[in-house]
C-alpha cells in the first residue's frame, strides 16, 4: 500500500492453491468475510469493467446515501492502482488518499468502504476489474471528484494524460463537490 494506509480501507489476500495446473482460489467467500470482521455487508451487485489501453483512469467516483456503496475491487486480468479517498466530513483523515496495486498476478483485493471516493488506473492494456458493491446502481446518487485535484494530490504515476470519460474530465474539484458523509467517531 502506497502511503501509510486509512482505517476501514482493507487489502485482502484470499490464498491461491498452486498446482502443476496452476492455482485455484477463492476470490469471495461470506465465511471469510466475516472471519476478517465484515461479515456485516452484504454484496448486492457484482460489476466487470474492461479498459483498452494502459493509462485508462475511472474516477474519482461515489454513490450518496441513500444508496452508498461499499465496494471489494480485484483485477483479474493485467493490472491497476487502485485508489481509495476519504470523503467524509468530519473525518480526521478527509481527503488523505490509499493506493495499492492490484493485478491479475498478486491476485489482491480492496476493500472501499462507503464515504470513500474510489478511483483506479490502469497499468496495463487490456485490463479487466471486477468488483462486488453493497447496493445497486442508482444514477441519481452518482457523484465524482476531480482525480487530479491538488488538494487531494493522488500520484497516480502517470507519465501521459489519462484517457478519461467525459463524466470525468468535468468533474468538480473537491472543495466544489457536496458533502454527502459524515464521519462517525466510532
Ligand atoms: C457503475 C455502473 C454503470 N452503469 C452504466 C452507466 C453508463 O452507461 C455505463 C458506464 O458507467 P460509468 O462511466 O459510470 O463507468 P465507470 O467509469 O467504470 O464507473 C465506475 O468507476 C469505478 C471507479 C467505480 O468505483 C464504480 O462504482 C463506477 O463508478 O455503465 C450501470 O449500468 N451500472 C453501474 O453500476
Amino acid at each position: 500500500m502506497i502511503s501509510d494506509g486509512l482505517a476501514d480501507v482493507v487489502v485482502l489476500t484470499p490464498r491461491r492453491f498452486g498446482d502443476e495446473r496452476g492455482w485455484f482460489c477463492e476470490t469471495f467467500s461470506a465465511a471469510r468475510m466475516a472471519e476478517a470482521g465484515l461479515g456485516h455487508l452484504n454484496w448486492v451487485q457484482d460489476n466487470h469493467s474492461f479498459s483498452a489501453a494502459k493509462g485508462t483512469l475511472r474516477g474519482l467516483h461515489y454513490q450518496a446515501p441513500p444508496h452508498a456503496q461499499d465496494k471489494l475491487v480485484r483485477c483479474s486480468r493485467g493490472a491497476i492502482l487502485d485508489v481509495a479517498v476519504d470523503f467524509r466530513a468530519g473525518s480526521p483523515t478527509f481527503a488523505k488518499w490509499v493506493a495499492v496495486e492490484l493485478s491479475a498476478a498478486n491476485g489482491q483485493q480492496l476493500l472501499v468502504p462507503k464515504g470513500f471516493l474510489h478511483g483506479f488506473v490502469t497499468l496495463t492494456d487490456d485490463t479487466e476489474v471486477q468488483y462486488k458493491c453493497t447496493d445497486f446502481y442508482a444514477p441519481d446518487c452518482d457523484g465524482a471528484v476531480r482525480w487530479d485535484d491538488p488538494q487531494i494530490g493522488i500520484d497516480w504515476g502517470l507519465t501521459a494524460p489519462p484517457v478519461l470519460s467525459a463524466k470525468d474530465a468535468a468533474a468538480p474539484l473537491l472543495a466544489d463537490a457536496p458533502r454527502p458523509f459524515q464521519w462517525e467517531n466510532k
